[in-house]
């Protein structure tokens, strides 16, 4: 169902499992810093309002999206974290560039999860514009850091 026949803040309340002492790791790319730091306290604030403890919501910076999977994996790697999400925003311009970036990022932090066996959350807008990804990053389709939040608690009760 796209976006824009879908909130992104909007979910069931089936599978919302305590997190209270689950431990998160939050990896947030540097590129297009608005709306990545729109989509970071959208699940900051989605994590807290189930019950996370601030201490255990670890962020980490990197440069960009294609820096994900590798950030990714370094928190995955650590054995007190229970779930990674990544944060990022990739907006396709005039070459390829952006195929193969969403390409591998997508590719990559699926292989981070499946490596570590934990939930390892693609929290990344791949827009044509610059408006698509404000519009879900609090816009009018919601905001995909709180989906990614979601996502990340639901598969902790899976
Ligand atoms: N154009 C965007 C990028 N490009 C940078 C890459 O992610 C990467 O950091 C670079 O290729 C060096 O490895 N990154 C985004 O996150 N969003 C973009 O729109
Ligand atoms: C996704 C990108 O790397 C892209 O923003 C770079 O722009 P361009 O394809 O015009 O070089």
């Amino acid at each position: 169902m796209a976006s824009s026949n879908k909130n992104l803040s909007e979910y069931s309340d089936k599978n919302i499992t305590p997190i209270s002492e689950r431990k998160f790791a939050v990896v947030v790319s540097e590129w297009n810093e608005e709306v990545t730091e729109a989509l970071y306290h959208g699940a900051y604030s989605t994590l807290i309002q189930h019950g996370a403890q601030k201490e255990n919501i670890i962020r980490k910076s990197v440069p960009g999206s294609f820096e994900l999977t590798l950030g990714a994996q370094w928190m995955a790697a650590q054995d007190d974290i229970d779930a990674v999400i990544c944060i990022g925003c990739v907006v396709q311009g005039e070459t390829k560039h952006f195929d193969f970036i969403c390409d591998a990022v997508a590719h990559g932090i699926t292989n981070v999860g499946l490596k570590f066996n934990k939930p390892v959350i693609f929290g990344v807008l791949t827009p044509n514009t610059q408006k698509q990804a404000l519009d879900r990053a609090g816009g009018k389709h919601g905001n995909k850091g709180d989906e990614a939040a979601i996502t990340a608690i639901k598969m902790l009760g899976f």
